[in-house]
């Protein structure tokens, strides 16, 4: 038995698709909706469970916070032969149009984080698989999410509190960018790179402008909303 190093999960064990979340805890509460949840493994932030949905095998593993250690957790997914990823996340506002308790599909990323210059020239684009991101939206709009669905073009950053270097989201926000948060860069670009097709989903937990001043992700709009998310993930899963 050969296993991850890092994820400490025997690659033969692993079916060949994963729902992915930064927080632990989330990856259990979605495991919990699967029939005969396994959890094969917790090592550091990444806890890997397997299970079944509408008859359709997957696992459900945290990546934590940030994209460096988030890429370790989706090169491990890929050796051990994942070939679609879809990520259930949180995100701040970028957009009036969609305000807390809204659902995100990212179509792409702003590849504002560190990790993903050091795999591929800045050039190279961090897109979304296109049939994921559709059969995504489609669940979203069925999910009974407590504010509106949008689908477009997300930020990924490293800074999550801001230092005394001004941060880029209001520029981004004038480019028609949704929402920021902290992987999704990292996942698009490691997706394509190991021939793996990926999608992100998110809940927005209020306004990113604002995250200086006072983040409460544990509002009960939020906890509706990721319920939402996840109830569209596992659909859209089941349908790919
Ligand atoms: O809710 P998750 O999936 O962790 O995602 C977001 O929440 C964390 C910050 O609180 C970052 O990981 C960010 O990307
Ligand atoms: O990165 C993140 C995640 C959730 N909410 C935010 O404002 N930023």
């Amino acid at each position: 038995m050969n296993l991850l190093p890092i994820l400490r999960v025997d690659p033969a064990d692993m079916p060949d698709r994963a729902i992915v979340c930064g927080d632990p805890f989330r990856a259990a509460a979605i495991a919990a909706k699967l029939t005969d949840a396994v959890e094969l493994a917790h090592a550091r932030e990444y806890r890997t469970f397997v299970g079944t949905y509408e008859g359709v095998r997957l696992a459900v593993v945290s990546h934590g916070v940030g994209s460096p250690g988030a890429a370790v957790c989706f090169e491990e997914l890929a050796k051990a032969g994942v070939k679609t990823i879809i990520r259930v996340g949180t995100a701040g506002s970028l957009s009036p149009e969609h305000k807390t308790g809204s659902l995100i599909i990212s179509t792409a990323a702003v590849r504002e984080e560190g990790l993903t210059k050091q795999l591929v020239p800045i050039a190279f684009p961090a897109v979304a698989d296109s049939a994921v991101t559709e059969a995504l939206y489609q669940a979203a709009l069925e999910s009974g999410a407590p504010g509106s669905i949008g689908k477009g073009v997300t930020l990924t950053m490293d800074a999550f509190f801001s230092g005394v270097v001004e941060l880029p989201h209001e520029t981004y926000r004038r480019a028609g960018v949704l929402a920021v948060e902290m992987e999704i860069a990292a996942l698009y670009v490691v997706a394509m790179l190991r021939g793996m097709r990926a999608g992100a989903i998110l809940a927005l937990d209020g306004d990113s402008t604002a995250v200086d001043e006072g983040y409460d992700p544990h509002r009960d709009i939020v906890g509706e909303a990721v319920e939402a998310e996840i109830r569209a993930a596992l659909l859209a899963m089941a349908r790919l």
